[in-house]
């Protein structure tokens, strides 16, 4: 795998009892793209991006992220499932913000942000405090520091949880419908931390509705259907030409 690539599929493949989620993906994510996935509900593609974060284990083909296959690790020729202090390494380079924000609620925004550096890298506290306050200075949140999620809007709260998963200094940070919980008036304010955080060339794998963000910030659109990727390309191509009768009629729902 060339350096270039972030996160590379190879027909992956994932099954819950009898049901096939995962079909066999196929995908590559370069290093500073923002990749959207779109797609119909059930379609895999929490699926896929709870497998390159090692919350679910693959059932066939390979995965590779930042050059490593996922949950594996080769001697010689032979590949060995991965320890758990392996896994936890390999997660860390990967930041992920999910739907509901699960904030600690007994801890300030602040003590949100650091808890992972803090505990799990063990970043000196005064340090973590400083990267913190960065941090949530970028999400546009300076002056909630010692907000508790309690006193905070949902809008604010996806925010700090950005800011959290940023705090791990992430080489591939994955969003999953980050926005789709919060009020409509509160949607803009994330999806403005995002775009943000594309222009500073993170590299993302974005699954999302929010068509018009995919169209103006996604460097790479992956439409999924029934655990394929059934079309993918540019996304003012796959949205406003697409090849696929399946995208079409899916676009033709959401547009
Ligand atoms: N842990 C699980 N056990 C059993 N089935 C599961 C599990 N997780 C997901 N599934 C099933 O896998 C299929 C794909 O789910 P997934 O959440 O990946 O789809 P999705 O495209 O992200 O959908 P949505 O847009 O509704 O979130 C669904 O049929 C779902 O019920």
């Amino acid at each position: 795998m060339d350096r270039e690539t972030m996160v590379a599929a190879e027909g992956v493949r994932k099954r819950f009892g009898r049901t096939e989620v995962l079909k066999g993906i196929d995908l590559k994510v370069r290093a500073g793209e923002v990749c959207c996935v779109l797609g119909p509900s059930g379609s895999g593609k929490s699926t896929f991006l709870r497998c390159v974060n090692h919350l679910e284990k693959i059932n066939g083909g390979r995965l590779w992220v930042n050059g490593r296959l996922v949950g594996y690790r080769h001697r010689g020729d032979r590949l060995y499932e991965m320890r758990e202090h392996e896994i936890a390494a390999q997660r860390r380079e990967i930041g992920m913000v999910f739907q509901r924000f699960n904030l600690f609620p007994h801890m300030t925004a602040l003590e949100n942000v650091i808890e992972g550096p803090v505990q799990v890298k063990r970043e000196p506290v005064e340090r973590a405090r400083r990267h913190g306050l960065e941090l949530l200075d970028r999400v546009g949140l300076a002056d909630r520091a010692d907000a508790y999620p309690g006193h905070l809007s949902g809008g604010q709260q996806q925010r700090v949880a950005i800011a959290r998963s940023l705090a791990m200094r992430p080489e591939l940070m994955l969003f999953d419908e980050p926005t789709s919980a919060l009020d409509p008036e509160l949607v803009g304010e994330v999806l403005e931390v995002m775009r943000d955080l594309a222009r500073d060339g993170m590299t993302m794998i974005v699954v999302t509705h929010e068509i018009g963000f995919a169209r103006e910030v996604a460097d790479h659109l992956v439409f999924m259907d029934g655990g394929v990727v059934v079309e993918e390309g540019d996304p003012t191509a796959v949205l406003d030409s697409p090849r696929q009768e399946r995208t079409r009629a899916f676009l033709s729902k959401v547009l």
